[in-house]
């Protein structure tokens, strides 16, 4: 798991990125922090890889403090996936894939080959791997990138508005396909989004940040839609604009035995999330 504790970033110019942060980001689950733009979430992310130092607290990962630990080494064995997917636009695709697993001394042929499976396991067909990135759609470069960022089979994956610039509807094919990855490789995924939908598509945990990036709330999707912490937090996942009249459907509602798993709803008929038995939590 990934811990913050009392984290701190200001930056030389004396603006205050992060003010004493704390967090635990579970291992195997996705935390996906979302909040209006400059509220932090970038530096946050990147403190964990030490792309940023924080400038007091401590980051720790399974209980051993990043700051200890070899800056290079660190990174490689975290993957990052960015909005503008990052590909090398020289190279090829599939050896795009295959760098950091050949600057980690595994060799080329092996490489390439473990790299188109690894489209395989994107979505992407294999003869893509011989196009250079700029001959690929939006949606495909990011799908790239995600391949990237799994190619050192790292534990964690950090990934920063990584669907932000494709058209809605590939959105929400790359949100299913992360899905579908994260279930079968359960990484532990830290998330960044300006995207309530978005957040509540993919999280385990939300965390909502409000203007100044301090936490508004967190807690499971179901957790904060069916009990927002505040005014805020209703505007911000739209439950004042009626978007999220939620209603708890019944497992037999979708044919399943009685006493299953209560889903909540919203208006549209999406699902929220599973109704906790033991009530929300904040
Ligand atoms: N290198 C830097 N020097 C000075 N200030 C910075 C630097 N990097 C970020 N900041 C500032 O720190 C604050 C937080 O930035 P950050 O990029 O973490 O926010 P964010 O929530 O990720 O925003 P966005 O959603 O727009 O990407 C902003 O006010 C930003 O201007």
């Amino acid at each position: 798991m990934i811990e913050f504790r009392s984290v701190t970033k200001k930056f030389p110019d004396g603006t205050v990125a992060v003010d004493d942060f704390s967090l635990t980001m579970p291992s195997h689950e996705t935390t996906v922090l979302v909040g209006s733009s400059g509220c932090g979430k970038t530096t946050i992310l990147r403190m964990i890889n030490r792309m940023v130092e924080p400038t007091s607290g401590q980051i720790l990962i399974d209980d051993v403090d990043v700051s200890g630990q070899d800056k290079v080494g660190l990174r490689r064995s975290i993957g990052y996936v960015l909005q503008a997917a990052g590909l090398l636009p020289h190279r090829r695709v599939v050896d795009n894939v295959a760098t950091v697993p050949m600057l980690n001394g595994t060799p080329k042929k092996d490489a390439r080959e473990a790299a188109l499976g690894l489209l395989d396991k994107v979505g992407l067909d294999r003869s893509l791997g011989a196009r250079y990135p700029r001959q690929l759609s939006g949606g495909q470069q990011q799908r790239v990138g995600v391949a990237r960022a799994l190619a050192s089979d790292p534990n964690i994956l950090l990934m920063d508005e990584p669907f932000g610039a494709v058209d809605p509807i590939v959105r929400a094919d790359l949100q299913a396909e992360l899905t579908r990855l994260q279930k079968e490789l359960g990484k532990t995924i830290v998330f960044v989004t300006h995207d309530i939908d978005e957040a509540f598509a993919l999280a385990d945990q939300v965390v909502i940040f409000r203007k100044g990036g301090r936490i508004a709330q967190q807690g499971t999707p179901a957790e904060i839609l069916a009990n927002p912490a505040d005014e805020f937090v209703e505007t911000f996942i739209g439950a004042d604009r009626g978007r999220r009249r939620l209603r708890v459907r019944d497992s037999t509602e979708d044919g399943g035995p009685a006493g299953g798993p209560q889903v909540l709803v919203d208006g549209d008929g999406r699902v929220a999330g599973v109704l906790d038995e033991r009530g929300p939590t904040r």
